[in-house]
């Protein structure tokens, strides 16, 4: 039976992408058919955090009904299936949101896992993924603007019929990780199934276009990852030791050597 979730904030910038991005690929590493759909029609990011941007058929034209879904399935890291979505403003003007439904009905029959990055903020092409899913994820940053749109959004996501698995708190200083979890639980009510650190590996990662969870296994928010993807497909998981954030890479030691003669100058 598919598992459909959708992964959705409200406020923008909270790492939905980066958490759909890498739970996608740690379900399909651990053996689960999973499939990743960019349903951020107007500012599509899972493309460019895997190096598809130029894919040439996109969600955009099996929504326009130009293209069929198996045109617009891209092969991942780990075996993850992605449909991702155009960048182009026409494409979005020409996209229709309701057809998610009707490529939703063909994804399900051929995946054990679904996964929709949601838009963020309310909009007409936000409502639909939180309405067709099974469950909805929230990803939510400890700031009060961020917990305030999750809030809205799992209003949102009842009001359509929609239901709320829990959130995940990204971008966590893990001193405050006890207090934090209290404070969310209790606003936004719904349970936290995950925490992830805050990790500057993140942007290393998502700069090589290749998920954490591979480029930096055991980096403290790939550790996190990985047990929230072993709870979603219910499989045991070792616990594993996070390891110091990465050496700084030849690139980046470069630069900064450079950058800092220049300042001096
Ligand atoms: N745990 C983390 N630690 C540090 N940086 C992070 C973490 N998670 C995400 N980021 C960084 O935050 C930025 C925003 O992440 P991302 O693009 O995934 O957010 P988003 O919610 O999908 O944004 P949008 O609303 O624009 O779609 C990126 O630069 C990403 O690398």
């Amino acid at each position: 039976m598919v598992k459909v979730y959708t992964i959705a904030s409200g406020k923008g910038g909270t790492g939905k992408t980066t958490v759909s991005v890498n739970l996608g690929t740690m379900l399909a590493q651990l053996g689960k058919e999973t499939c990743l759909m960019d349903a951020d029609i107007g500012m599509a990011n899972v493309g460019l955090i895997l190096g598809m941007q130029d894919v040439p058929v996109t969600l955009h034209e099996v929504l326009a009904g130009t293209a069929v879904v198996s045109d617009a399935t891209y092969s991942g890291p780990a075996g993850l299936k992605v449909i991702p979505s155009g960048i182009s403003l026409q494409g979005f003007q020409q996209a229709d949101p309701e057809k998610i439904r009707d490529v939703m009905g063909e994804l399900v029959k051929k995946f054990e896992f679904l996964l929709i990055d949601a838009p963020a903020g309310i909009s007409r092409d936000g409502v639909v993924p939180l309405a067709v899913a099974d469950e909805v994820i929230l990803v939510v940053n400890p700031e009060l603007s961020s917990i305030v749109d999750a809030l809205k959004t799992k209003i949102l996501t009842e009001v359509v019929g929609g239901h709320v698995l829990g959130c995940i708190i990204n971008r966590v200083d893990q001193e405050k990780t006890d207090v934090i979890t209290k404070k969310m639980e209790k606003v936004l009510g719904v349970p936290v199934i995950g925490i992830i650190p805050e990790d500057s590996n993140t942007r290393r990662a998502s700069s090589a276009k290749v998920p954490i969870v591979i480029k930096y296994p055991s980096s403290p928010a790939s550790l996190a990852i990985k047990r929230i993807a072993a709870d979603l497909a219910g499989v045991e998981m070792a616990e594993e030791k996070a390891s110091p954030a990465a050496k700084e890479g030849f690139v980046d030691r470069f630069t900064r050597v450079l950058f800092k003669r220049k300042e001096k100058q």
